[in-house]
């Protein structure tokens, strides 16, 4: 799955990755830990010449519990994508030698989503050449960005553009927020943490208060529009080449959800496999639990879906990749298609994994409501990917607002976007590919029912938009009238897309891979395709893929590949070939001895480390010996 990174003996070798030791501690340990390890990931790099991407594998390795998060992911790549060439080479520089440390500055507390509505303003002033950064009122302050806390040096800042008394609309600018020199806030900037959160508490999520912040002109990045010294504005790519590197994290957040749901199922399985409890003959040997039925229906979903995310982020990679060296062209041809893909995608994927999550942690009885078992940590680690780089809901309806373009272009005759290709079939020439039950063991049968429910979605929400319009609804009435039909149909590409490119990329694999692995990898494919079918059978029904009669035969088939999976389903985690110290479960452990490595770990709790508690000197003595208690 992931490439075996040749350098764990390397990362695992030394205490500071050695993740045992986190629990229990402080928020400023947490965090001074988190910016150790990223430094000293550098170091190691330089000492043994990694290559970025080995480097990029091992945050991964870490469960990006490591430092400069945004500076790395978000910082540094919008400088990339929103700077002008002069710009480009005066701070990336810096930025990658870490002589300058930023985050991206966005949200505020008033607005997150509608970015239209930001409220921090960067009016350009002629007399000085130039901009003065305000946030206005207290809703503007900006409020989440990474790092802004307590590390950034220097933020992206996204500002409304202010000439004269017109407003351009959001545009980046490179603030310095705090001295290189003492690290002390610069005049007019008030900056702090915002608080301990869920979990990701090693970084330092801020706020910041600008005062009439003076910047000069060429400190607004300008590769998609700029200001000229006499106060012309002058555009020279779409605005919407200002949300680039939004879409960017939201490819990156489909591989964190993926290297989650990886950890969460081999934990969930590995435990399975040694947990043995009760039987199902009077009096007879305990079972692994992993044969407990009910067992392999809660967990097996997380396993397909580990293998389907992985599968979909080297597509959607593959896709971004081209997009983005155009767009970087100039062309912003496909821009459309990569924000509605990955709009949907990012969506899709974070509600999966959070949701499989939580069922591997169910899986795992009492011990996964422990920290030691890791898989509650790694939920809470996950929960922000349903609202980071945009609220799921929100990113649903920009993908339906995408495919509704694409059906009015397919409906006009017109061509369409290559992933959704499908829209330009007559939506009455679907015919029911599974006519017998041994149909439901093809997967690309599968497929087309897949397709026909995506395409029914859309069709359906488009239809009733139209009604809703024609029938005199203005625009944002009708809009808001059909918004959970809109997420429903978003919903249903976004399933068919983790489908195809499963099924594409399994018999991609048999070409070339031996054929108990392409049986392996055609069975968790055609399992996740009947899983999927079952858990939103009301939607296939409604969309008249299949009758009563074929998901009769899919609920039956999905059983079944249950028990084809069992014998495999420990070599399919360990396939993902993670190191102990990335699971950092002890009920996950290769070597399966978890009773012992979660009595290790209580072993370890700060609380064990005396026998009488403090408490009882204060109060259990007393109440114990029956002496009357001081006044408390
Ligand atoms: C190599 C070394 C690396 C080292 C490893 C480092 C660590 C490991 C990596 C970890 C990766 C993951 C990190 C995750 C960290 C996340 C931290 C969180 C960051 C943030 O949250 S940043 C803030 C994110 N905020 C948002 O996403 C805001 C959401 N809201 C919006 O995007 C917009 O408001 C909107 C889309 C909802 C509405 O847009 P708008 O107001 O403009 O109105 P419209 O809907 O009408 O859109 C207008 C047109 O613009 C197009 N559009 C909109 N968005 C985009 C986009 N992003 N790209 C392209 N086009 C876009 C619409 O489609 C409309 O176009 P049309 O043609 O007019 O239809
Ligand atoms: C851990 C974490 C890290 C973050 N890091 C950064 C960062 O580094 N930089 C940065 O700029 N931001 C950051 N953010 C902020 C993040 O981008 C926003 O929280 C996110 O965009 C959601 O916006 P919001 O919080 O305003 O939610 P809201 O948009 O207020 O959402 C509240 C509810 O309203 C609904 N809603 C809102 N608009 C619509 C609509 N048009 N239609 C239907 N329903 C709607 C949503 O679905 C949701 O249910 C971070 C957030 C978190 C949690």
């Amino acid at each position: 799955m992931q490439k075996t990174f040749k350098n764990e003996k390397i990362l695992f070798a030394e205490p500071l990755f050695q993740c045992d030791g986190l629990a229990g501690f402080t928020r400023s340990e947490l965090y001074e830990n988190a910016i150790h390890r990223t430094l000293r990931i550098n170091q190691l790099k330089k000492e043994h010449n990694w290559t970025q991407e080995d480097f990029d594998i091992a945050i991964r390795c870490l469960n990006y519990e490591v430092g400069f998060v945004i500076h790395l992911s978000m910082f540094i790549p919008a400088i990339e994508r929103l700077a002008t060439d002069d710009q480009k080479a005066k701070w990336l520089p810096l930025a990658e030698s870490y002589r300058i440390l930023g985050t991206y500055a966005q949200t505020e507390l008033g607005h997150g989503t509608n970015l239209m509505a930001l409220e921090t303003t960067a009016t350009f002033d002629p007399r000085t050449d130039e901009f003065v950064l305000r946030t206005p009122q207290l809703s503007s302050m900006k409020w989440w960005p990474g790092s802004l806390g307590k590390t950034a040096t220097h933020a992206i800042v996204l500002a409304q553009l202010i000439i004269g008394n017109k407003n351009y609309g959001m545009n980046p600018f490179m603030v310095q927020l705090r001295s290189l020199e003492d690290h002390m806030p610069l005049p007019g900037i008030i900056v702090g943490d915002i608080g301990a959160k869920l979990g990701a508490n090693s970084n330092d999520n801020g706020f910041l208060i600008l005062n009439d912040v003076r910047i000069p002109r060429e400190n607004m990045l300008a590769r998609n529009s700029k200001v000229t010294k006499d106060g012309r504005y002058i555009q020279t790519s779409t605005n919407k080449a200002n949300y680039a590197t939004m879409v960017l994290v939201r490819l990156s957040i489909i591989r964190w959800a993926e290297d989650t749901i990886k950890n969460g199922s081999l934990i969930a399985i590995r435990y399975s496999a040694v947990r043995r409890q009760s039987s199902l003959q009077a009096g007879g040997p305990e079972m692994q639990v992993l044969d407990y039925q009910t067992q392999q229906y809660k967990i097996f979903p997380s396993l397909a879906a580990s293998y389907a995310l992985f599968f979909t982020y080297e597509a959607m990679m593959k896709e971004y990749e081209i997009a983005y060296a155009q767009i970087m062209r100039g062309n912003n041809q496909l821009l459309g298609q990569i924000h509605g893909q990955l709009s949907g995608l990012k969506a899709f994927a974070s509600d999966l994994v959070t949701y499989e999550l939580e069922m591997c942690r169910r899986s795992c009885g009492g011990h996964g409501y422990l920290k030691a078992s890791v898989v509650g940590e790694t939920l809470l680690h996950t929960l922000p990917l349903v609202t980071v780089e945009g609220d799921n809901t929100v990113m649903y309806l920009q993908c339906a607002r995408y495919l509704l373009k694409q059906i009015a272009k397919a409906l006009a005759g017109q061509d369409v976007d290559e992933p959704t290709s499908y829209l330009k079939k007559d939506i009455l020439s679907y015919t029911c590919p599974v006519q017998k039950g041994e149909h439901c063991t093809n997967p690309n049968y599968l497929l087309k029912i897949y397709t026909q429910r995506a395409h029914s979605a859309i069709a359906s929400v488009a239809r009733q938009l139209q009604f809703d319009l024609e029938s005199g609804k203005d625009q944002s009435s009708a809009f808001n009238n059909n918004l959970v039909s809109l997420v429903q149909a978003a919903k249903a590409h976004c399933q068919l897309c983790l489908m195809k490119n499963f099924v594409e990329s399994v018999s991609a694999l048999e070409r070339t891979c031996s054929e108990n692995l392409a049986s392996v990898l055609r069975q968790l494919c055609l399992y996740f395709g009947l899983h999927g079918i079952v858990t939103a059978s009301g939607e296939f029904l409604e969309s008249e893929a299949i009758g009563l009669q074929q998901l009769e035969w899919i609920k039956a088939e999905e059983l079944k590949s249950l028990a084809a999976i069992r014998p495999n389903a420990v070599a399919l985690v360990d396939a993902f070939d993670l190191h102990d110290q990335t699971v950092m479960s002890a009920l996950g452990r290769y070597d399966g001895n978890a009773y012992q490595h979660l009595f290790e770990a209580a072993k370890r709790e700060p609380m064990n480390q005396t026998q009488v508690p403090p408490a009882y000197y204060k109060y259990l003595r007393d109440l114990i010996k029956g002496q009357p208690l001081a006044k408390l």
